[in-house]
């Protein structure tokens, strides 16, 4: 790592190449595999230092949902995610699924057959091709849709649908770019509609209750913090029936640095009030060789399976330290490509102690002393007002999922505002870009944009919500 600019780094003017007007107006570079520019170019798409377009409308801190007795939801994209997801939508209250689209045809029937057997009206199918999501968001009675298809389809699908005035939920990250990070910043702005990155992580248990421990003053000042994405993702990616094509791997051929980093970075974001309060303004990256996925690939493919053909760029581990503008510490790590048990490390220090996660364990004066940790469940009374009120959520990934989904829901069904928005989506996925960035220029450190232009100083309630007076 290196703290000095760099000398004879190799950014080539094509990383940094940008012009306010290409970005501002979406032409130039493309989405959906449009475009020909790689993807490394397009992810540094912006300079570092450049300053905060011109904002194109009003702020979208504290804005409220209309309210509305019934949410109306589409989902895009029903393959692993979104096939799942879908149980979630059809378990909450005051939830209609109206209408689905995958170009998978069976996938969205399968998904159709779930929403008749809930007992709901037959839903709107798209299946033809992989623009029919424009159609869905065209038809005037869907309040909110979740995006749940590749990565690199996320930004056009999201702008459609805010342009369309939907809600639009989009899964991680939300975008690969950093020009389309600020695109989604300013067309939630001008259409007055939510862009939420469906980052469940934040709602996990143990996130949960550290947020409220850590909001009370538990961990003293807080200053330091770390997450991750750690799983051993090997098997399923060269796994041809696991996802839709061989997507998720092709980005280790594309890009190096953190492809992923919401899941850690969402939850220690929120520990320190990031845009709310402080902020994160820069980043350093790297990134070790690249050798997992060929390793595995020769262990596990018949010869001449088509992977063979591809070169793998992205490290094995990206480990890169954000510093906030309060001068705190946060470390994320990326990590799909060896062996591993599954881990986002979700650790949180101050100046009365520390969390750390994988496993839970923790160490807070004047409970414990001795560097002897203590024991995380003796701390039930910190949960989240979520987790006592729904002590066995359905669905995946612990319940969280659940939590996630009830949550966003409610806020809308109520008229409340979103516990995260634009600004938070445009932050947490901005490591992607910006720690490529930074590998290629040998550690040296990335401005992080401040996507609120200016308003992180104000204090205001995230995911460490009051619980409403109405159910
Ligand atoms: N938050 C989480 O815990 C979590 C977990 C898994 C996946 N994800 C995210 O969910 C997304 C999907 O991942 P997955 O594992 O389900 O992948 P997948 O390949 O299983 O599913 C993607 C689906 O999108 C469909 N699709 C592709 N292009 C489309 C288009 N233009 N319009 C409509 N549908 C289209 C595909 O046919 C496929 O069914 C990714 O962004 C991934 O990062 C999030």
């Amino acid at each position: 790592m290196n703290d000095a600019a760099p000398q004879n780094h190799d950014i080539t003017r094509r990383d940094v190449l940008w012009t306010a007007g290409a970005a501002g107006a979406g032409i130039g570079i493309g989405g959906l595999g449009t475009g020909s520019a790689s993807a490394a170019e397009q992810a540094t798409a912006r300079p570092q230092e450049a300053p905060a377009p011109k904002r194109q409308g009003r702020t979208m801190i504290g804005v409220p949902f209309q309210r509305r007795s019934t949410v109306r939801v589409g989902l895009i994209g029903l393959g692993n995610r979104g096939g799942s997801m879908i149980d979630l939508y059809l378990a909450v209250p005051g939830v209609r699924v109206v209408a689905l689209c995958d170009p998978v045809k069976a996938k969205a029937e399968s998904a159709a057959a779930k929403v008749i057997a809930a007992g709901q009206p037959a839903p709107a199918v798209y299946v033809n091709g992989d623009h029919d999501y424009e159609q869905l968001l065209r038809r005037g009675d869907i309040d909110f849709v979740h995006i749940a298809t590749p990565w690199d389809s996320h930004f056009d699908i999201t702008k459609a649908a805010l342009l369309n005035g939907v809600h639009a939920g989009v899964e991680c990250p939300a975008s690969m770019r950093m020009d389309q990070l600020w695109e989604l910043v300013d067309l939630s702005e001008r259409t007055r509609r939510h862009c939420m990155q469906l980052e469940n992580c934040c709602y996990g248990k143990n996130e949960m209750r550290v947020l409220r421990m850590a909001h009370a003053g538990k961990f003293g000042e807080l200053l330091h913090g770390a997450g991750a994405y750690i799983h051993d993702l090997r098997g399923l990616m060269f796994d041809p029936k696991y996802y839709e094509g061989p997507w998720r791997r092709l980005w280790h051929t594309r890009l190096r640095g953190d492809l992923y980093p919401t899941h850690g970075f969402g939850p220690v974001a929120n520990y320190m009030d990031v845009n709310r309060g402080d902020r994160v303004v820069s980043i350093v990256s790297v990134g070790t060789p690249a050798l997992g996925l060929a390793e595995y690939r020769e262990a596990h493919m018949p010869a001449g399976d088509p992977s063979f053909k591809e070169s793998y760029i992205e490290s094995d581990r990206t480990i890169s330290l954000v510093q906030t503008a309060k001068g705190r510490v946060i470390r994320l790590e990326h990590d799909v490509s060896t062996p591993h048990p599954y881990s986002r490390i979700n650790s949180l220090g101050g100046t009365k102690g520390v969390f750390e996660d994988y496993p839970e364990r923790i160490y807070l004066e004047p409970d414990q002393h001795d560097d002897n940790w203590g024991d995380f469940s003796k701390y039930t009374d910190w949960d989240h007002w979520l987790w006592k009120e729904h002590a066995n959520p359905p669905g995946g990934h612990g319940g969280m999922d659940y939590m996630l989904v009830f949550r966003t829901m409610q806020c809308m069904r109520l008229g409340l505002v979103p516990d995260f928005d634009v600004y938070d989506a445009a932050t947490w996925s901005a490591p992607v870009p910006l720690s490529h960035l930074s590998l290629k220029a040998k550690g040296a450190p990335q401005q992080i944009p401040d996507f609120t232009r200016g308003d992180w100083h104000r204090s205001r309630p995230g995911v460490d919500s009051e619980k409403p007076s109405e159910a």
